[in-house]
């Protein structure tokens, strides 16, 4: 016998869930795969896409720059022909100023550092010195970091030294340009302004905020940021950063020429995530009923494969027949071999079965029925309420055939009996043997009348058949009845041998009935 208790886990569910996990495994890794090669290609695309936005802004802002130091340029040298006229100096910072936007104010300032003409004239700012003496000593074009004005707005200051037609050096013409009022700067900027969250500045020299979306951040001085590091050392390029302020952003970034400034464009980095993972919704959204229906498949698939070997696996456990087993449709040839085994195995055991009920019901000796038997019909026919007859026979002095001829003889004497007893019986009689010579007749549906007659035509046989080399055999024989009143088999038994006891007494070889 198998040890251990009965595994509660079926066929039907382990494919299920074998199939579920591969299925789930492979959705995850796809999913996974997908939200990978996503990610890299969106963030790959922002980064391209801020780097070569602020490499635009960079190069508009130097092409803007560069016009300014021209036109600052074409001013030194009106003013350097004539530095010393007041007039003069006046009306080229107006014209400066006035031609367009590029200037907030127009300065003239002479070899000292002092401020000789302005425009416009409500500055008052002439006759104060610059508080910056670099352009004095550089004596070149420049743009300088963010700073505080003399009257106090945050200014960038572009310059460019007057020389005298003679070569001497004069002092120089700048143009400021406020930083929190509308100027060509910020235009620019704005302009390009992008929609979809990224976002550009602008930075100095020195990490001034020149321009920010956020107005009160300009000027502010941006701590460490590896995209103005890499800008401020002349760099262009992209890459993923940490903001001064600690969040995650993709950024482009650009040098502007002429000036040391940066152009920093970026997107925060949940904004492609967030997109992506909107995304990624859809795709398990649009999964779904797919998903759904492939479930159903398998269900459906799980339990075709499982069937045929659940229904073996019960008849195997209720030791079902052979024809049961066949109904089984094993339609894959793993089924159909166990299917086969079982058949086969099951055919057996019948087959076993059926000679051990043979062997325990019937007399090995003559083939008839047993006590058994008898006594299992006669219950069935008590129980059922059929009328029947008995009729007990004893073979007359067998001791002596047994003492004369040998036990041999005497047991060919009991199978030839059995023999003549088949051959006066009718199909549904049961012919037994109950004892050494002793054998019952068990007449169902039988009259009394009828069954007297049966004795007396079988003992009649009996006694003209010789059985070599015993010779003339002679039976005594008992005939009981039991009808409608259904007696007790048991009295009806007693009742037979009780007629066969005075049978013998009456001198053997004759048959005595109920009266
Ligand atoms: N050969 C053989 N003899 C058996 C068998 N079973 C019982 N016997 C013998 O049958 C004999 C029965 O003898 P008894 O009961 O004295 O009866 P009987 O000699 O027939 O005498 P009555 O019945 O009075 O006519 C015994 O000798 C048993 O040994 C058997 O299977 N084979």
């Amino acid at each position: 016998m198998p040890s251990g208790s009965v595994p509660r886990i079926n066929l039907r569910t382990l494919i299920l869930l074998f199939a579920l996990l591969a299925i789930l495994a492979t959705l995850l890794n796809d999913l996974y795969a997908t939200y990978r090669i996503q990610r890299e290609t969106l963030v790959h695309n922002s980064l391209e896409a801020n780097r070569a936005y602020a490499a635009k802004v960079a190069l508009t802002i130097g092409q803007s720059l560069g016009e300014d130091l021209a036109r600052l340029a074409y001013s030194a040298r009106i003013i350097g022909e004539d530095f010393r006229l007041e007039a003069h100096r006046g009306a080229e910072a107006r014209r400066l100023a006035e031609q367009d936007d590029s200037f907030n104010t127009v300065i003239v300032a002479d070899a000292q550092g002092r401020i000789v003409s302005s425009y416009p004239t409500s500055l008052s700012v002439n006759g104060q010195t610059l508080r910056s003496k670099v352009p004095l000593e550089e004596r070149r074009a420049m743009i300088s970091p963010a700073f505080s004005s003399l009257v106090g707005n945050l200014i960038v200051f572009a310059s460019q030294p007057i020389w005298s037609p003679e070569g001497e050096y004069l002092g120089l013409v700048g143009g400021t340009i406020y930083l929190h009022k509308d100027n060509a700067l910020n235009e620019i900027i704005s302009k390009h302004f992008q929609q979809d969250s990224s976002y550009v500045y602008l930075v100095d020299g020195e990490r001034h905020l020149l321009f920010h979306p956020d107005p009160n951040r300009i000027g502010e001085q941006v701590g460490k940021n590896p995209a103005i590091d890499a800008v401020l050392r002349g760099e262009s390029g992209a890459s993923p950063i940490r903001s001064s302020t600690g969040r995650d952003m993709l950024a482009g970034y650009a040098a502007v020429p002429h000036s040391g400034w940066g152009v920093i464009s970026q997107q925060p980095l949940s904004v492609p995530l967030d997109t992506l993972c909107n995304l990624m919704l859809q795709v398990v959204i649009g999964i779904i009923p797919m998903s759904l229906l492939g479930l159903m498949l398998l269900w459906w698939a799980a339990s075709h494969i499982s069937r045929p070997l659940s229904q073996l696996a019960e008849y195997a456990g209720q030791r079902a027949s052979e024809e049961g087993i066949r109904k089984v449709r094993a339609w894959y040839a793993e089924a159909w071999s166990i299917r086969r085994a079982m058949i086969i195995g099951a055919l057996l055991t019948q087959e076993r079965i059926g000679k051990l009920n043979r062997q325990a019901l019937s007399d090995p000796l003559t083939g008839l029925g047993n006590r058994r038997v008898m006594e299992s019909a006669l219950n069935d026919w008590h129980l059922l309420g059929k009328p029947y007859a008995v009729v007990s026979m004893d073979i007359d002095h067998f001791k002596r055939v047994n003492d004369k001829y040998g036990h041999a003889v005497g047991d060919k004497v009991l199978q030839a009996f059995a023999t003549l007893l088949g051959q006066n019986c009718r199909d549904g009689d049961l012919a037994c043997r109950v004892g050494g010579e002793e054998f019952i007749l068990l007449l169902p549906q039988t009259s009394l009348a009828a069954a007297a007659e049966v004795a007396e035509r079988i003992r009649r046989s009996l006694e003209m058949t010789p059985i070599p080399p015993a010779g003339q055999i002679t039976l005594s024989l008992g005939v009981s009845h039991c009808g409608a009143e259904q007696a007790d088999p048991s009295k009806v038994l007693d009742q037979a041998d009780h007629l066969l006891y005075q049978a013998k007494q009456a001198g053997r070889n004759r048959v005595m009935a109920e009266v």
